[in-house]
């Protein structure tokens, strides 16, 4: 064998990175990912992982390659049954996955969202007038967890009895896609009375006449959609729309509370609220990883991935990749973050991310003209997850106009 015959060898780590340590700070084991190669085999769960940019986007840019259908989570649903039925737009290829897709792109379009900017910009002026009658606070549950629950609730269409099944429901949906470790059996016992509240605000007949809800059933009823599939799509926005926003705002208010001299740039150019939003997604990643399934035997950088094996996706180290962004690590308002994969790539792009920008610009925006300075006014506590970098309690201290 000469030199140029041998196979390039390919790394393995046997580090779970779903450990309660790793997933307090992902930093390190990241870095050491990146840097073990393109594909990296993961002894603790028998899998291929991806955490350069080049190779995540790629993936994620090949549903045919790497398919979503047998789940996004560790579980292969070819191999199990999924906890619950599969989403008809995250665990669905085509051409299962186009019809309920063109319904949420409408529905949650930035068109359909014209008619809620007016609304949530007061909100979102009230709420913080209400925080801002005290100087120190908890910006997870005063701002970050209250203003998501305060408007999309309401712009879903959902009864104001029992809302407080949604966290819940969604941090133990994230946790589900991960290994069935400790923090999937924490959320296991209450995962049922969650799950029924949820299913049945998906009902037509629960559902406020004038929300998203109601505009998935339209569409059903024009035929877009089945009658069947409606309820499923409605517990789409019900599991992917609340966690997620909750603690991209929770990352995005530690940024600013970290980063003064970003916080004055804010406050120089209010403008810069939607840019500051995506610049926070990519550099916290608020969703960290997620999984493909490969259909075929696939050769990626060197490494052959045999059909039915999982891919993970490492969101949050592609997001810091030294080989696409400059000074990675950085918070900065300057750069132009919109190659970001923190709302994925490809056809399954996250859906909801106008929604999310609406949310976080509103906020921002309240934030921006009322508060001069923001600190930290104590040590912030991490909320972990298998999948979400969360933010479960953050003190802060603000100078106010
Ligand atoms: C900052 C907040 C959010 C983040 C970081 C986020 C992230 C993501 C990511 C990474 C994906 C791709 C999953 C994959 O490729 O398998 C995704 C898909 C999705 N997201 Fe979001 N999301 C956010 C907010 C929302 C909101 C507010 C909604 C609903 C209103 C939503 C609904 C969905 C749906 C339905 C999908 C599946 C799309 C498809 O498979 O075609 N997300 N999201
Ligand atoms: O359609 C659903 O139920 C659903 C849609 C999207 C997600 C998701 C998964 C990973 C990263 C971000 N979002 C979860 C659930």
């Amino acid at each position: 064998m000469t030199e140029t015959d041998t196979p390039p060898v390919t790394a393995s780590l046997d580090t779970d990175p779903f450990a309660p340590d790793v997933l307090a700070n992902p930093l390190p084991l990241q870095a050491r990912l990146r840097d073990a190669g393109p594909v990296v085999y993961l002894e603790s769960h028998g899998v291929h992982a991806l955490a350069r940019y080049e190779h995540v986007h790629a993936v994620l840019s090949d549903w045919q390659t790497f398919q979503s259908a047998a789940g996004v989570g560790l579980a292969n649903f070819r191999e199990e049954k999924p906890w619950r039925p599969p989403s008809l737009l995250l665990e669905a290829d085509p051409p299962l996955h186009d019809a309920p897709r063109a319904v949420l792109s409408r529905v949650l379009g930035p068109r359909a969202l014209r008619g809620l900017r007016q609304a949530w910009a007061e909100d979102a002026r009230a709420l913080v007038d209400q925080v801002l009658r005290d100087t120190e606070f908890d910006a997870v549950t005063a701002l970050a967890q209250a203003f998501p629950l305060r408007v999309f609730p309401d712009a879903v269409g959902l009864e104001e009895e029992g809302r407080h099944h949604l966290l819940p429901y969604g941090d133990h949906a994230f946790n589900a896609f991960g290994p069935p470790n400790a923090l999937v059996d924490k959320g296991a016992p209450h995962i049922a009375g969650h799950a029924e509240w949820v299913n049945g605000q998906c009902t037509r007949e629960r559902l406020a006449p004038d929300g998203f809800g109601a505009a998935i059933w339209a569409a059903a009823d024009r035929g877009d959609v089945t009658a069947e599939q409606a309820p499923l799509i409605v517990r789409s926005l019900l599991t992917a729309g609340v966690d997620t926003t909750v603690h991209a705002l929770g990352a995005l208010l530690y940024a600013f509370a970290t980063h003064p001299e970003q916080w004055r740039r804010l406050r120089a150019d209010p403008g810069l609220a939607r840019v500051a939003f995506d610049e926070a997604v990519r550099w916290e990643s608020p969703v960290q990883t997620f999984f493909r399934t490969t259909t075929r035997d696939v050769e990626i950088a060197g490494t052959t991935v045999p059909d039915g094996g999982k891919i993970l996706t490492f969101l949050g180290a592609a997001n810091r990749d030294p080989r696409r962004w400059d000074d990675p690590d950085s918070f900065d308002l300057t750069r132009d973050p919109s190659a970001h994969v923190g709302f994925g790539m490809g056809i399954h792009q996250c859906v909801g991310q106008h929604v999310a920008r609406l949310e976080a610009e509103s906020l921002l925006t309240a934030l921006a003209e009322r508060v001069e300075e923001i600190e930290l006014a104590g040590a912030p506590r991490r909320h972990l997850n298998n999948t979400l970098r969360a933010w479960g309690s953050m003190p802060v201290r603000v100078r106010t106009v």
